[in-house]
């Protein structure tokens, strides 16, 4: 185990937050968007042990100045000093993450996506203890588009097919994306069928024609593309398509941050970024 916690201190009084894979990118946005927001307090990073970014300066691996916090590998430490945690690392670390939250009482914001139905269900457990903001995407665009998209597949109705199209970064390891699964689920729940029952996510060969009722997936991946996603609702003569754009990932850090000041002082329970921005 390498460091300790030692605050870097914005303002008396502030919300101490911190964020686990802090070298990330992700992680880098995060600890640029705590340092910057007034209220808010860097209580510290975390990343796997024997990860090369153990024992730097976090605001230095930010690209800020140091902040004379070093990056520990022990996550425990941080629950226990934080108020509130920032989670964009992996599905496993993840699980584990929100079981020292509900053990230390702590907010915890998780963004990571392609948790198995094993790790959503460990962080709905960890939930009874504490406040745990869990979305697959934070920007307030994207989230408004998913309102947008159960709307418009409640008016649709069954003969408009839907297919949900993505494209992100070469580095990306899950797919379809936590935020095309998203829409995919507020389609269904405007159609009022369960998303598990009609996703179609591999077609190859010969399929015979589309299954009426389904709900398509396709993925590209490449270059450095941050997220594109768009739902097409495809009718007999006419079509329409509604889609979202990121061009920084300053969206998300912005809203995880959002999501870390609101979740403090709310009571233990699972909680959406619908729930965060009031869209109902
Ligand atoms: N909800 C949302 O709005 C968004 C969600 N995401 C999701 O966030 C996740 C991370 O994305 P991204 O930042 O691009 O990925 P990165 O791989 O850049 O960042 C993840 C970081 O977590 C670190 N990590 C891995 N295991 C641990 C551990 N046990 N403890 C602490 N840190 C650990 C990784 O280290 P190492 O590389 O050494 O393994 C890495 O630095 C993905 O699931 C992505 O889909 C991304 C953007 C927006
Ligand atoms: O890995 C990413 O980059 C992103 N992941 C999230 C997802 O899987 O939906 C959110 C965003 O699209 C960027």
């Amino acid at each position: 185990m390498i460091g300790t916690i030692q605050s870097y201190k914005v303002e008396c009084g502030a919300m101490k937050i911190g964020v686990v894979g802090c070298a990330g990118r992700m992680g880098q946005m995060l600890v640029r968007r705590i340092v910057a927001t007034e209220g808010c307090e860097l209580a510290g990073g975390t990343e796997r042990p024997d990860g090369p970014a153990v024992g730097k300066d976090i605001g230095t691996l930010a690209g800020l100045d140091p902040v004379g916090i070093a990056v520990i590998d022990d996550p425990v430490q941080l629950f226990a000093h934080a108020d509130a945690v920032i989670d964009f690392s992996t599905p496993e670390a993840t699980e584990r993450h929100a079981a020292l939250a509900a053990q230390a009482r702590t907010v915890h914001v998780i963004g990571t996506t392609g948790l198995n139905p094993g790790q959503t269900e460990a962080v709905k457990r960890a939930s009874q203890y504490a406040p745990i903001v869990h979305a697959p995407n934070m920007s307030l665009g994207v989230n408004l588009l998913m309102v947008l998209v159960e709307q418009v597949a409640r008016t649709l109705g069954p003969d408009f097919d839907i297919e949900i199209l993505e494209m992100h970064h070469r580095h990306k390891v899950d797919a379809p994306s936590g935020t095309s699964l998203g829409l995919g689920r507020a389609a269904a729940a405007g159609r009022g069928v369960d998303l598990d029952a009609v996703s179609a996510r591999i077609r190859d060969g010969h399929t015979g024609p589309r299954n009426s009722g389904d709900i398509g997936f396709a993925v590209m991946r490449g270059g450095d593309v941050v997220g594109d996603h768009t739902v097409v609702f495809a009718g007999e003569g006419e079509r329409i398509e509604l889609s979202h754009r990121a061009n920084d990932r300053q969206i998300y850090a912005v809203g995880a941050v959002r999501a870390a000041l609101w979740a403090h002082g709310q009571h233990p329970g699972l909680y959406s970024m619908r729930d965060v921005l009031g869209l109902g």
